[in-house]
């Protein structure tokens, strides 16, 4: 242990309490010869007057002492104990050492002041009390040990005396075989003194009847480390003596005999060695040697009489006449004790750990770090089931699509993954459409990303489609082409498309219009697919990000031949490849309304769909209901917003990744087969119509695009007429859409090729040589069927019909709102439709 840093010197503070005059004193006729006359000051009178002592005749028979504080009868044990004692408890508590010690003749209250009484605590408990008290306000960041011990020091004659004291190798005094008791609050240490005071010697004198015997040493040692853990730990120690010396007498006073006067006469040898202690202290210009080896009393204050402590006697006097003399000493002796001077000095222990400790507090942090990391995770977790703001960020949606380490689309969760994220693109990014907005309000879906949405916030809030017509409407599909930041973008065809089969889900203001196809080229160049953006630097680039498609990398059989065989392989599957749920039961909800009343419907209000079965699997696959509500007949779209569209009884061959195709189509090159699946599986939603009786594409005319068809567009279009014919006959709700072939262009890429390799895409058994010959795939369609259980009634057999004429769609039109789009299950390249 070393000293502080700084040590200073500090002036014992001397107090004196003069006691009430007791009744025994009365009784025997004497009379206040001590008076308090202010705060410091104290006057006593010698009662002695003698008329005939001409000597003394004109001498003051008073005198004044002065005191660092002054007490009389009228003060009371909270008074002494203030101005005294309670000062020194915070230097206690950060390692200063302190005395308070009550000094007088036998009978003065020194007991009382130090002990007290039940009603009246002394300075024991008084300054335990608030020992604690400070130690609990600051135990948050310090840590404290507290010990104490209570001693007796009595003359040699008691069994207590074989007590030796000890001067440890600091200097600081031990007393040997003493118990220490580490003490928990102020309560058990006040029971501890209670015993121990009991157990202290008392003896009934003719000056006392509780006369103490001994002195009494309370020690309380407080040990201060702070709370964070350092290799260099910095430990204060501070110890507070409360002494209770025992009395000096007079045997004449006290009247005792034999064994109680030789106590006396111990008591005195040790008073009187610290009276010479004292003296010799006070002295300020003698190095005289202090002596303190005289007594034991001497011994144990040493440190608080000449070292390093703060020290605090209490001087007791009796104010009758009768101990005067007393008095007078007791005076005298306080008087010169306050010009003993201490060096007070903080005590710091400064503990190094040792290796092994070290390595107890590197396995606490990493303990630390652990349960923290934990935390992390449950966090991370308790977000991802809730799933909402995890999923609106796009790097969790390119990691749902995209394997991080492969590049390729997730094979595992395969096609539902993508089109899980392409649903939440879809949804998120109409979000700023009204209409959208009620149903994304009605799925529970979070907000697009601050990037997305800073590119996109200038879609303005379209209430309702029917309300905001203008006056003369664009032709279907003619306004896209020049929209578009990207050349030959597949977002808007998909548009026009949407604007020629279901016009009314699309907005008919022209500049909502061009904003969402912007929006639909963004999304498709950029989101997902992260091909290069043509005038915008958007999404920002992130090495970070999962790395998705190589820009302009096509799939070709030059280029990327090992994704085209496994394309092939893929496609080959058979068709009864049944797909797994796609999402999660919150997804099967994804339910729109297509009734004007149901844009507006809050989320509660909208009806919970059965999902979607497929191949005797439950699912759903909300792409499909965005297909069937911009396929929605006029006839039907009002019973449905009071019926949720649900699917069923789609054979699995049937599935297929509509939205994949919807958005990855620019990539994907179709062979005929793949194509007439396409027709097939996503088209023809009708109940129970087998996937081979589904027509094909509403769209008009052949694709001469279509390099990748066997058919020519000639035999296409006679099948798609066929096929718009069955529909309106069944008025079965169909999804029309084609896998699209395209071109090569700077759109190809492997990844997303690869996506439509999942296993459960259907295709119609053929081995899509069109793929490998021209580097085309084409993505099927999903197909989205209406149970009849779930159609509005028996005038409706099947809803959702989307009528493939000009006057089918003006007839919508004129009808009302319909649906948001939102997405698309059509999947074809109208940039060479409208060539
Ligand atoms: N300030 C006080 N107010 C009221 N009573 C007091 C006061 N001081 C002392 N007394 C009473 O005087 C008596 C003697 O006091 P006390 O025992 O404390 O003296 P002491 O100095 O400890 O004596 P000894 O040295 O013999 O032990 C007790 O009955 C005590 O209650």
């Amino acid at each position: 242990m070393k000293d502080s840093r700084d040590s200073k010197d500090q002036q014992l503070m001397v107090a004196l309490r003069v006691r009430p005059i007791s009744v025994a004193e009365l009784e025997e006729g004497a009379t206040l010869i001590a008076h308090k006359v202010d705060e410091q000051m104290v006057v006593l009178m010698d009662p002695m007057e003698d008329p005939d002592d001409i000597l003394r005749a004109h001498r003051s028979r008073e005198k004044s002492y002065l005191f660092d504080v002054a007490f009389d009868f009228t003060a009371t044990q909270e008074m002494v104990y203030q101005a005294t004692t309670k000062s020194l408890i915070e230097g206690v508590i950060s390692g200063y050492n302190a005395t308070v010690f009550a000094y007088g003749p036998t009978g003065c209250g020194k007991t009382y002041t130090m002990l007290g009484t039940d009603r009246e605590p002394g300075i024991y408990v008084r300054t335990l009390n608030d020992l604690f008290r400070a130690i609990e306000e600051t135990s948050n960041d310090m840590e404290y040990e507290v010990s104490m011990s209570y001693l007796e020091v009595s003359p040699p004659l008691t069994p207590a005396s074989a007590r030796e004291l000890r001067e440890d190798s600091k200097g600081v005094i031990q007393v040997a075989g003493i118990t220490e008791v580490s003490t928990i609050n102020a309560k058990e240490i006040m029971q501890l003194l209670m015993k121990g005071n009991r157990q202290r010697t008392q003896e009934p004198t003719a000056a006392n009847q509780t006369s103490s015997r001994s002195h009494a040493v309370l020690q309380v040692a407080v040990r201060q480390r702070s709370r964070v853990k350092n290799v260099l730990q910095e430990v204060r120690q501070g110890r507070l003596f409360m002494i209770d010396l025992a009395g000096s007498e007079r045997a004449s006073q006290t009247q005792n005999r034999g064994q109680r006067m030789k106590e006396g006469a111990h008591i005195n040898r040790s008073l009187l060695a610290l009276g010479n202690c004292i003296n010799a202290l006070s002295d300020k210009n003698s190095n005289k040697y202090i002596n303190y080896r005289d007594s034991k009393l001497t011994r144990l204050l040493k440190d608080s009489l000449g070292g390093n402590s703060r020290t605090v006697m209490i001087a007791h006097i009796s104010p009758a006449s009768s101990a005067f003399e007393e008095s007078r000493n007791t005076l005298t002796y306080a008087g010169r004790a306050k010009n003993i001077k201490t060096r007070v000095k903080q005590n710091l222990l400064n503990v190094s750990y040792h290796i092994a400790q070290y390595t107890s507090i590197i396995a606490d942090l990493r303990g630390e770090i652990q349960r923290l990391k934990c935390k992390i995770d449950e966090q991370g977790g308790r977000g991802q089931a809730r799933g909402r703001p995890e999923r609106g960020d796009i790097r969790h949606i390119q990691g749902v699509c995209w394997e991080p380490s492969s590049g390729s689309p997730r094979g595992g969760e395969g096609g539902a993954g993508v089109r899980r994220c392409w649903v939440q693109i879809q949804t998120r990014a109409f979000s700023g459409w009204a209409p959208w907005a009620t149903h994304s309000t009605a799925l529970s879906l979070p907000s697009l990303p601050p990037e997305v949405t800073r590119e996109f916030t200038p879609l303005p809030s379209y209430p309702n489609p029917s309300l905001a017509q203008p006056e003369s409407e664009p032709r279907p599909g003619a306004f896209f082409s020049s929209t578009c930041p990207y050349p030959g973008c597949e977002g808007q065809g998909w548009l026009s498309e949407v604007s020629q089969v279901a016009p009314d889900a699309l907005p008919r203001d022209q500049a909502i219009r061009q904003s969402l196809v912007t929006l639909c080229c963004h999304l498709v160049q950029d989101q997902v697919f992260r091909l290069p953006s043509p005038a915008s630097t958007f999404p920002p680039q992130d090495s970070s990000l999962p790395r998705i498609a190589p820009a302009g990398t096509a799939l070709t059989p030059e280029s990327d031949p090992e994704s085209v065989k496994t394309l092939s392989s893929e496609v080959q599957r058979p068709q009864n490849s049944i797909l797994p749920p796609l999402s999660t039961e919150s997804e099967a909800n994804r339910v729109f309304k297509a009734s004007p009343r149901a844009w507006h419907v809050k989320s509660s209000s909208v009806p919970t769909p059965p999902p979607i079965q497929i191949g005797g699997l439950v699912t759903q696959e909300v792409s499909t209901d965005l297909s069937s509500r911009i396929n929605s007949s006029p006839d039907s779209s009002e019973n449905l917003s009071e019926i949720p569209l649900s699917y069923k009884g789609v054979p699995p061959a049937s599935l297929s990744l509509a939205p994949l195709k919807l958005w990855c189509y620019p990539f994907c090159k179709e062979s005929p087969t793949l194509q007439h699946a396409a027709s097939e599986d996503n088209l023809s939603s009708s109940t129970g119509e087998a996937p081979s009786q589904a027509v094909g594409p509403v769209g008009e005319g052949p694709r001469p695009w279509m390099r990748g068809q066997k058919k020519s567009p000639g035999k296409r279009r006679e099948e798609s007429l066929e096929a718009k014919k069955r529909k309106r006959r069944s008025r079965s709700f169909e999804v029309t859409g084609q896998g699209l072939s395209r071109p090569k262009t700077h759109l190809l890429g492997p990844r997303p090729t690869e996506s439509i390799s999942d296993h459960r895409v259907p295709v119609c058994g053929h081995p899509a040589p069109g793929i490998r010959h021209l580097g085309k795939v084409t993505l099927p369609l999903a197909k989205v069927k209406l149970p009849p259980s779930q159609s509005t009634g028996p005038g409706d057999p099947s809803p959702l019909a989307v009528p493939s004429n000009p006057a089918g769609i003006s007839r919508r039109a004129a009808r009302g709102p319909r649906l948001p789009h939102g997405a698309s299950t059509h999947g074809k390249d109208v940039r060479f439709r409208h060539t």
